[in-house]
């Protein structure tokens, strides 16, 4: 499978050099505004290529993403510390402008995965701008938080995070719903079994973890900067279900219908395969969860339909 990738910068990077690791792609062309950084990182992800597997990395033009099967977006700029991801917006939605017609201009069939932030607005505008169905342009959304929470879940309860099954729900950003009620260890429900191990979860414990979801990012510019592992690795995730058609159910980003608000990308549970997004699960919620996530989507609704296209 070839990917397209526009924006070389950390996130751009570390997603191309995901994907080698995982040798879920043959090629991978890198498209950046700056042409020097994308053949310096292609030639640095290039020297990884030997250790994992046959991926040809290289630096290109819009013109290479041609026949590209998924195009990532993670160009524009990121937060300073202390910025909400939502203050991108003016800038990003600048860029998405002239990237999306020549993405689509050289790769009118592929897949639309976004990352560059607000996420899920910059994704509904990707939506519109491309006029490809909602459910082949995919924002990462809170596939990034959703792994936060189970690591931090995990650590709390002594298990592998892949043992915990548990989402992050809505905005990829200060408004996400962490669902607790349909939280899992295994097949028990984690209140249930940090009880049963003696690890209660009592309310200061989810506060804290609450906070570790929905601060991480916050915490992590203050001390480097920028965040790029986790996505990096979660947007290989994405582009590994779909190069499998693995029918995987994760939790990411593209224009539904969500807790009642219409036409408005967030993030829910979503089937994720070679044609992208073919449905949405509705979780199991409480009554707070449920009107947490209504309240977010309006949000992000408001805000998409506040941008000028
Ligand atoms: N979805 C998520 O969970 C996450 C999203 N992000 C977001 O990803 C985006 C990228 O972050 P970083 O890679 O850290 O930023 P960065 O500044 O390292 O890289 C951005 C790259 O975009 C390029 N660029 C800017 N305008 C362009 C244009 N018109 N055409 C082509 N390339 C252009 C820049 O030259 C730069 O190389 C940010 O919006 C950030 O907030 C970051 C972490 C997690
Ligand atoms: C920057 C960002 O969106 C994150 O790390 O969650």
């Amino acid at each position: 499978m070839k990917i397209g990738i526009v924006g070389a910068g950390m996130v751009g990077s570390a997603a191309a050099f995901a994907c080698v690791m995982r040798g879920v792609a043959s090629r991978i062309v890198l498209v950046d505004i700056n042409r020097a950084r994308a053949l310096a990182e292609a030639e640095d992800i290039a020297h990884a290529a030997p250790f994992a597997g046959a991926t040809r990395v290289d630096a290109g033009s819009y013109d290479d993403l041609k026949g590209a099967q998924v195009v990532i977006l993670s160009c524009g700029v990121g937060q300073k510390p202390g910025e909400t991801r939502l203050e991108l917006l003016g800038l990003n939605a600048a860029v998405f402008r002239d990237v999306v017609t020549e993405v689509m201009r050289a790769s009118p069939d592929a897949i639309l995965l976004v990352a560059s932030n607000p996420v899920d607005v910059m994704g509904q505008i990707t939506t519109a701008l491309s006029g490809l169905p909602p459910g082949r342009v995919i924002a990462s959304g809170t596939i990034l938080d959703t792994a936060r929470y189970r690591w931090l879940l995990g650590r709390h309860l002594g298990i592998a995070p892949q043992s915990v099954h548990a989402y992050v729900l809505g905005e990829h950003g200060d408004s996400e719903v962490l669902a607790w009620s349909s939280a899992r260890a295994g097949s028990v429900p984690v209140g249930d079994f940090a009880a049963q191990i003696g690890k209660p979860l009592d309310a200061g414990q989810m506060a804290r973890i609450d906070k570790g979801v929905r601060r991480a990012a916050y915490t992590i510019i203050e001390g480097k900067g920028a965040t790029w592992y986790g996505i990096g690795a979660g947007l290989a995730r994405i582009v590994a279900a779909i190069a499998r058609d693995e029918q995987t159910v994760l939790t990411v980003s593209c224009v539904s219908d969500v807790q009642g608000v219409r036409e408005v990308a967030c993030s829910v549970p979503r089937v994720l395969g070679a044609g992208g997004v073919t449905e949405a699960l509705v979780p199991e919620l409480s009554t707070d969860e449920a009107d947490a996530l209504r309240a977010s989507a309006e949000m992000l609704k408001e805000t998409f339909s506040a941008v000028p296209l």
